[in-house]
């Protein structure tokens, strides 16, 4: 009985020894695929970041490592610079304005050529008949100078030739000259004020019609002034032709001068009152602003530059407003250049493309029918084809040197 009972204990202690032995394999089996899911969870989220660390370092050593982003730096300002630099040469010095008209009579007494011999030929007639003294006449009609200031003029001409006596053609000639002169009321005050007062620019507004040379002429006028030491601003108030801005723009940025421009179809006072402002601001001398021209309503254009010229008055009073014709347009032109002084006080005429026309007299209709000084004369298309008004060298280009 007592092996029967060792023999029990004995087997119960294999069993459970047994057991013991088997069952931590089991676990032991089991925990590779546990600790496997948990690893692969945990190593995902490194694996994550593993990648952009790895990605990062180039990132971050891009500053880290100055040695190539300097040369990068350091190349930008000079890409930057080189186009400014090259810009800058594009910045030009105009001709001086003293003695321009002379230099430009050639182009004057080439349009004037037939009105010149035509004159020529009459006062070369040993004895000056009626029908040459209507001759005369009429030459003086064709050239534009208008049927009531020739009339004068002949009539102030033939008195001096019957009362002198004259008979050599250059005496005529030379008499007919001085009328002439005369008849551009040579006392008339012809200067452009386009200097500034009280601490703030003066300013200078270019009124007219369409394709009159407005544009042309502020760019114009403005190389004249810096020509002549000046400093200029530039107001881009027709804001109805777009190009028209880019123009002046350009003849800014050739002469080294600002323009304040606005949007297009933008109110035109709006952009007159800010160059304004800006030229007091930065200093400048003189401030140009170009207007619109629009004719066809009367009404439309007294308001526009009405409120232009109140607006930039709230600065301080326009020292000047030129009035630009288009000397081709001839009669036409005075009519339309009539309804601009009643809308605005037009201190000067600049009357443009006088190159381009044969009607040259049309300078004495302008200042005889509207009563104001024509202060400047366009001659050509170039830069520098603007020439302040000289009534006796007008007249002597007017004539021909060899009339
Ligand atoms: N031959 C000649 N052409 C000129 C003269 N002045 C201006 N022009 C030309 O006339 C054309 C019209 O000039 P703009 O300055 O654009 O005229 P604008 O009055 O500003 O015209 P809008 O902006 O449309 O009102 C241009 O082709 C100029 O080059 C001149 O004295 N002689």
């Amino acid at each position: 009985m007592e092996y029967v009972v060792a023999a029990v204990i004995l087997l119960v202690v294999l069993v459970v020894g047994a057991a013991g032995l088997v069952v931590p394999k089991l676990r032991r089996r089991e925990l590779p695929p546990q600790s496997k899911g948990s690893t692969t969870t945990l190593e995902r989220p490194p694996a994550v970041p593993t990648v952009p660390e790895q990605e990062l370092p180039p990132l971050i050593e891009r500053p880290v490592s100055p040695a190539p982003a300097p040369p990068v730096v350091a190349e930008a300002p000079v890409v930057e610079q080189a186009p400014v630099e090259e810009a800058k040469p594009e910045i030009e010095q105009p001709a001086p304005t003293a003695g321009r008209l002379v230099r430009l009579r050639a182009r004057l007494a080439r349009s004037q050529n037939a009105f010149g011999r035509g004159l020529l030929t009459v006062l070369s007639r040993d004895h000056l008949e009626e029908e040459d003294w209507e001759e005369i006449e009429e030459s003086l009609i064709t050239a534009d100078v208008g049927v009531e200031a020739t009339q004068v003029i002949v009539e102030r001409l033939r008195e001096r030739v019957r009362i002198l006596g004259t008979r050599t053609v250059s005496g005529v000639r030379e008499q007919l000259a001085e009328e002439l002169v005369a008849a551009l009321e040579p006392d008339m005050d012809r200067s452009l004020r386009t200097t500034p007062h009280e601490g703030r620019p003066a300013v200078v507004m270019v009124v007219g019609v369409n394709g009159a040379g407005k544009t042309t002429t502020c760019g114009k006028i403005g190389r004249v002034l810096i020509a002549d030491g000046r400093t200029v601003l530039f107001g881009a108030a027709d804001t109805f032709r777009a190009a028209a801005a880019e123009q002046l723009s350009t003849w800014g940025e050739r002469v080294g001068a600002e323009t304040v421009r606005g949007p297009e179809g933008g109110d035109p006072a709006s952009v007159a009152f800010d160059a304004v402002k800006r030229g007091i601001e930065v200093g400048v001398d003189t401030v140009l602003v170009d207007t619109a021209g629009r004719l066809q309503n009367k009404v439309g254009l007294m308001d526009e530059l009405g409120k232009v010229k109140r607006v930039v008055e709230k600065h301080g009073p326009v020292d000047e407003t030129l009035l630009v014709l288009d000397a081709t347009t001839g009669q036409n032109g005075l009519e339309q250049a009539r309804v601009f002084t009643e809308v605005v006080d037009v201190t000067g005429v600049v009357l443009t493309k006088l190159d381009g026309t044969a009607k040259g007299g049309i300078v004495i209709a302008v200042q005889r029918k509207l009563g104001i000084p024509v202060k400047l004369v366009g001659l050509g298309e170039g830069p520098d084809d603007l020439a302040p008004f000289e009534p006796a060298a007008f007249v002597e280009a007017l004539l021909g040197a060899d009339a």
